[in-house]
């Protein structure tokens, strides 16, 4: 694989699971926390840097703010700001990262840019539901993905994975 390395930070994807679903400190990526975001509100905070919250996974797509591609863009080597793009929704990853059973390098390299062939890869659905939507801060367009996806081998799609997309 050409576009990352593999790295799991000496645990397995299935202990990582684990202490997010047990460890009540965890609660970033808990159904719960999102969910008192009422609306889709970009707030400017006390230094006049525009926040953008988390938003209820009940929340439909079309009503997440617009975020401009610009600023999704410019998150790039802001360690306070490790946003994703995938299917131009943008997450913020700033507190997953360090706990992604996949390793931090991948969401890192990705920061600021689309990575949506690249997520479907490695996971289903269900992990997106469960652990993307409540990351979601907005939605963006015109974020390019840096590489091309190559095409898949008929019949591999879903090997491993209890899903589709
Ligand atoms: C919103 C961002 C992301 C979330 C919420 C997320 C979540 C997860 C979760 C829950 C797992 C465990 C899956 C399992 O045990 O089967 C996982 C594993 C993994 N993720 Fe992510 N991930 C994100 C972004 C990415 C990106 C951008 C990449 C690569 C481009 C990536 C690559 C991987 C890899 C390689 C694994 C290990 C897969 C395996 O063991 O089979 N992730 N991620």
């Amino acid at each position: 694989m050409g576009w990352v390395r593999v790295a799991r930070n000496g645990r397995s994807a299935q202990d990582t699971i684990d202490t997010l679903s047990q460890d009540p400190s965890k609660t970033i990526l808990k159904y719960e926390d999102a969910v008192h975001v009422e609306v889709a509100d970009i707030t400017p905070s006390k230094n006049n840097e525009t926040q953008y919250p988390f938003h209820p996974v009940t929340l439909s797509v079309d009503a997440l703010p617009y975020i401009e591609p610009d600023v999704v863009r410019n998150t790039k080597g802001d360690s306070t700001k490790i946003w994703l793009v995938i299917d131009s929704i943008v997450y913020d990853c700033t507190s997953f990262v360090n706990e992604h059973p996949g390793g931090e390098s991948f969401i890192t390299s990705f920061q600021g840019e689309d990575c949506s062939w690249q997520f479907k890869r490695f996971h289903s659905s269900a992990h997106m539901k469960e652990f993307g939507q409540p990351l979601r801060i907005g939605r963006t367009s015109g974020i390019c993905n840096r590489f091309k996806e190559r095409p898949r081998l008929v019949g591999l799609r879903g090997f491993n994975r209890s899903d589709e997309w």
